[in-house]
């Protein structure tokens, strides 16, 4: 489904990919991990074209991602979560999610804002979308309720049904566990599970959380200062003396 050769990306003088290459298959559940300042959200910032590539070939479903305008990566199955939420306030957590869905809406802004019976039915259509996600992620209790003021658990969950309202292939998770409790991340690591299973989306996690990644992953990528230096089953990855020394920053 993806094939990432010899990326790479340069902000001035910091060299953030340095000939990065990996391939992930379909229905894939791919761990992303590295210390900070590892380069792991420049990736996924180059497979949204958020990012240039200063070179490398990234091929996606048999197309150059490289050559695919930023605005049309939501239509090709690609999907992502930020960091630190990429939420709307305001909005109820359902507008939230129907947000997710939007690139499958065919309304233009005149017929749209024309509130013509096509763009409401569209808008009903969307809606049943948005809340059978919702139901799937057990957020249905708390779906008029706006995204502002509801717990930071809650919110994670949110931000991964917005991402799988665009029925993505490929689902792209950055640190979806950061700053969960324990109960928490079991929680939204049977949840992951049971979406990957049931959606069969291919799905890559950038995440700090080990045990978490650990349990998901079926495969491990370790990046630090920008080079892939470990790729295999996480049990492997997690004994590789060049990762422990990346992370505590000496020889095992
Ligand atoms: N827009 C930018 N301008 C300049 N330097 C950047 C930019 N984005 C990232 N960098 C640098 O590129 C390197 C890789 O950063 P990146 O955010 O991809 O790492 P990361 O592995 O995601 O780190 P973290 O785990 O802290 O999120 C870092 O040295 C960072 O400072």
């Amino acid at each position: 489904m993806l094939e990432v050769h010899d990326l790479t990306v340069r902000f001035g003088g910091i060299t953030a990919l340095d000939g990065v290459g990996f391939r992930v298959e379909r229905g894939e559940m791919v761990g992303l991990i590295g210390p900070n300042g590892a380069g792991k959200t420049t990736l996924f910032n180059c497979l949204t074209r958020r990012c240039a590539a200063g070179a490398g070939r990234i091929g996606y479903s048999g197309r150059d991602l490289l050559a695919v305008p930023p605005h049309a990566i939501a239509g090709l199955g690609i999907a992502r979560t930020f960091q630190n939420l990429g939420l709307f306030p305001r909005m109820s957590v359902r507008e939230n999610v129907m947000v997710g869905a939007h690139h499958h809406g065919r309304a233009g802004f005149l017929t749209a804002s024309l509130r013509l019976p096509a763009v409401r039915r569209e808008e009903a259509r969307l809606r049943a979308e948005a809340d059978e996600v919702l139901r799937r992620l057990e957020l249905t209790g708390v779906a008029d309720h706006p995204a502002a003021g509801l717990p930071f658990g809650t919110l994670k969950r949110v931000e991964l049904a917005r991402a799988m309202a665009a029925r993505p292939a490929l689902l792209l998770l950055d640190e979806p566990v950061n700053g969960l409790s324990s109960a928490e991340v079991g929680e939204f690591a049977d949840t992951l599970r049971a979406v990957r299973d049931d959606l069969e989306v291919t799905v890559i996690v950038v995440e700090h959380h080990m045990g978490f990644v650990m349990g998901v992953c079926d495969r491990v990528i370790c990046l630090d200062f920008g080079r892939k230096i470990a790729e295999g089953p996480p049990e492997e990855v997690q004994r590789d003396p060049a990762v422990i020394e990346a992370y505590l920053g000496t020889p095992a």
